[in-house]
């Protein structure tokens, strides 16, 4: 990953067009600085290179490609993805970590967003997902609470574990996740090595508005591969950007990552009669319920040519939906529609669809105008307002709205999917590796919240409580307490 830029010099000019004289390219000592044009802008400028980074999953790395559908899906979804096998849509990927801000090493322990922007036909469609097939809370109220113990400590402007495992422990709904976390998962070997999950269950209709739901899965053909603690803890501080190196020279050499797409489909009678929330986000879907179909390949061949442009101002944004994915049921889902929506405006401006890596295939034909760059074309005297008679953009006529399904959402048992996914799921080797992991993160944490933390585990798995426990009597350093 090296800069190989072999263009002939242009003539230096600055952002005005004024050319610059080697004299005052050379040196501003000896000159009036505010005349110094040169000095002016380039100084100017650089206070205005950064942008406000996402409030969460600020540090990550993008690259582009296709998704290529190998299974019809149009009995199902009307979708225009998932019609005509063999079908390709061009895709822009953003991988992430949840916690920390930009500059965070690759390798630190950490849930990772796996996002995922096809551009359809009929606009963009956004599946913002993560490399865990569950999410640590069920109620989008706690979401805020649950981003601030990810960051550092207001006081001191350091992380702290203590704010983590208080949370954790205090919402039980997040065993699951907990265990995911702290099992070697959550130090992937790299982002070409890790899974992703769309984790809501999707409503989807049929051309003739028939419901289905479905649960995405991304499963990297290369298999899932992860570092062990000590290994990440090395690369985190040898080579900060392992993950973001990897995937870029692997692309750039031609050696193309590819997902094997795949769904849990649900139809309505099975989501009636499922005896559990098949919507809640914090449990998985069993796979011998409810089997994987394949459907297509996720592949990406194409490097991000402007880091800023193309991965800090994509916009990636579980509401963007498109006809036929009415999107998920449950009140998390609801949450984020207007969580990313504002939060994007505030990073990006009310203008950030007309960014180019967020424009739609299609161009857009809408009533709003001008406000903040890039405002591009504006439309000019097509009409900007609605109804009218002069020939303004037209609503197409559907058969009928179909309408998302009403649920009730309560919390339900946090152990036994815990449990099942640590005695069934985790390798021998992860199962070994768990206990170490915790205890290098709840030994900095004080004593009350350990305890807590402690019987939450034995309440999973009673030998690994008892190891976590023992461990936590033999680590001698607490580092990270501030007294
Ligand atoms: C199933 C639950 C969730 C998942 C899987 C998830 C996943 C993600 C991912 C992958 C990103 C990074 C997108 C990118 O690469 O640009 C992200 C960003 C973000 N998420 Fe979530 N998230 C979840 C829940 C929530 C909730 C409940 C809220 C708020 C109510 C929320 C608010 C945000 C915000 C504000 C950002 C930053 C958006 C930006 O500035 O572009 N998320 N989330």
């Amino acid at each position: 990953m090296v800069s190989n830029f072999q263009g002939h010099p242009e003539l230096l000019s600055i952002s005005t067009g004024y050319p610059v004289d080697v004299e005052e390219a050379s040196s501003s000592l000896n000159h009036n600085l505010i005349r110094h044009q040169f000095f002016l802008e380039t100084t100017l400028h650089l206070s205005m290179e950064r942008i406000p980074e996402r409030v969460m999953h600020a540090p990550g790395t993008g690259a582009f490609g296709f998704f290529h559908l190998t299974h019809d899906l149009s009995h199902i979804c009307k979708a225009k993805l998932f019609s005509r096998v063999g079908k390709k849509t061009p895709v822009g990927v953003r991988f992430s970590h949840v916690a920390g801000f930009r500059g965070i090493s690759d390798t630190v322990r950490d849930g990772r967003g796996f996002a995922v922007k096809f551009y359809t036909e009929d606009g963009n469609f956004d599946m913002v997902g993560l490399n865990s097939p569950v999410f640590p809370i069920l109620d989008p109220l706690f979401f805020t609470s649950f981003v601030h113990v990810l960051h550092p400590n207001p006081k001191t402007g350091v992380m702290d574990q203590n704010p983590l495992w208080d949370f954790l422990t205090l919402r039980p709904e997040s065993a699951l996740f907990s265990i995911l976390l702290f099992s070697d998962r959550g130090t992937p070997a790299g982002y070409r090595h890790m899974p992703g999950f769309s984790i809501h269950t999707y409503q989807v209709v049929n051309e003739r508005g028939h419901p289905s739901f479905m649960r995405l899965h991304f499963l990297p053909d290369g298999g899932m591969k992860n570092l062990l603690n000590d290994e990440a803890t090395r690369l985190a501080g040898e080579d900060p950007n392992y993950y973001t190196r990897d995937l870029y020279n692997a692309i750039a050499e031609g050696d193309f990552p590819t997902w094997t797409v795949a769904a849990q489909i649900l139809s309505l009678e099975q989501v009636k009669k499922a005896h559990f929330d098949v919507f809640d986000v914090t449990k998985f879907l069993p796979l011998e319920k409810y089997p994987l179909h394949p459907i297509g390949q996720l592949v990406l061949n194409k490097n991000p040519e402007n880091a800023f442009a193309e991965v800090e101002q994509i916009a990636l944004n579980p509401g963007n939906l498109v006809p036929g994915i009415l999107g998920a049921p449950d009140k998390m889902f609801e949450g984020r529609m207007l969580s990313y929506k504002d939060a994007q405006a505030y990073r990006l401006n009310g203008n950030l669809n007309k960014i180019a890596v967020n424009s739609p295939l299609k161009r857009p034909f809408t009533y709003n105008r001008d406000g903040q760059p890039p405002v591009a074309d504006n439309e000019l005297d097509a009409p900007n307002y609605f109804p009218n008679s002069f020939h303004g953009p037209a609503p197409y006529v559907s058969k009928g709205t179909p309408k998302l399904i009403e649920i009730v959402q309560h919390e339900t048992d946090n152990v036994l999917q815990a449990r099942e996914f640590y005695g069934q799921e985790l390798t021998q080797l992860e199962r070994a590796t768990l206990p170490g992991n915790v205890v290098a993160s709840l030994r900095a944490v004080a004593p009350h919240i350990q305890e807590r933390a402690v019987k939450m585990f034995y309440l999973i798995d009673k030998e690994l409580g008892h190891r976590i426990e023992i461990g936590l009597k033999n680590a001698t350093s607490k580092c990270g307490l501030f007294h």
